[in-house]
């Protein structure tokens, strides 16, 4: 048998790597649940996303995000290097293209990290692509999870807040919902997700 690299995992020859894109509102625990599922499965690739918000403590340039300035989000929209993009409570976020096209043509699953908007768009762009909606328990946990983080001012949580609502009422438009109850659980299911059998 052909050796394997470590820290890989052999894609079985009847499962097909698929984009899987993962919404849901601020807070609700959707970085918590990709960093679960990625410590073992490193071979899920997340696309890294180009932002104009500020780096919260701990955040690290081309880990969590491509921080950029205003400036640069504008060169890289008008130069169409963005999959997708969109504004989300008073920041720019989006997509590198080539980079995800790149993992896809060789072979490997890819999830993106992005709001409604950009799901939306990403729904249109790649009809293939799988939907998957991060739901919060209920609404006061949300709250709870997003004010007990610590990384947004009080007014910058009301407007995430306030996005969730628009974003929680489009829930039905999303192939599959997973409910945070359990992080482990749930990274478990997306894991599966993301392979096409
Ligand atoms: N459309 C789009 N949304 C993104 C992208 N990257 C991140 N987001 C979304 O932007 C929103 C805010 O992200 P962030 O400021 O990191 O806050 P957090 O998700 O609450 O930790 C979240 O819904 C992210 O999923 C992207 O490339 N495109
Ligand atoms: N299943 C869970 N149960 C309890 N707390 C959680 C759970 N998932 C995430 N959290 C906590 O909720 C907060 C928001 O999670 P985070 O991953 O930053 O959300 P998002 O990326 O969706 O904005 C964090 O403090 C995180 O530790």
């Amino acid at each position: 048998m052909a050796a394997t690299p470590r820290g890989t995992t052999p894609v079985p020859p009847d499962v097909r790597p698929r984009l899987t894109v993962l919404s849901g509102p601020s807070g609700v625990g959707k970085s918590t649940v990709v960093a679960h599922m990625r410590k073992e499965h490193p071979e899920v690739w997340l696309s890294v996303s180009a932002t104009t918000r500020r780096p919260r403590p701990g955040e690290k340039h081309g880990v969590h995000y491509f921080f950029v300035s205003d400036e640069e989000m504008d060169k890289l929209i008008a130069n169409g290097e963005l999959l997708e993009w969109a504004e989300f409570a008073g920041n720019r976020y989006g997509t590198p293209r080539d980079a995800v096209l790149e993992r896809l043509e060789s072979g490997e699953p890819v999830l993106l990290e992005i709001d409604l908007q950009g799901a939306r768009q990403v729904r249109e762009s790649m009809p293939d692509a799988l939907l998957v909606f991060l739901a919060p328990p209920s609404w006061e946990e949300l709250v709870r999870r997003l004010t007990g983080r610590g990384t947004e001012s009080p007014d910058v949580i009301e407007r995430r807040l306030e996005a969730a609502k628009t974003e929680l009422a489009a829930e039905p438009e999303f192939d599959v919902t997973l409910v945070n109850t359990s992080v482990e659980d749930v990274a478990r299911e997306l894991l599966a997700l993301t392979e096409v059998v």
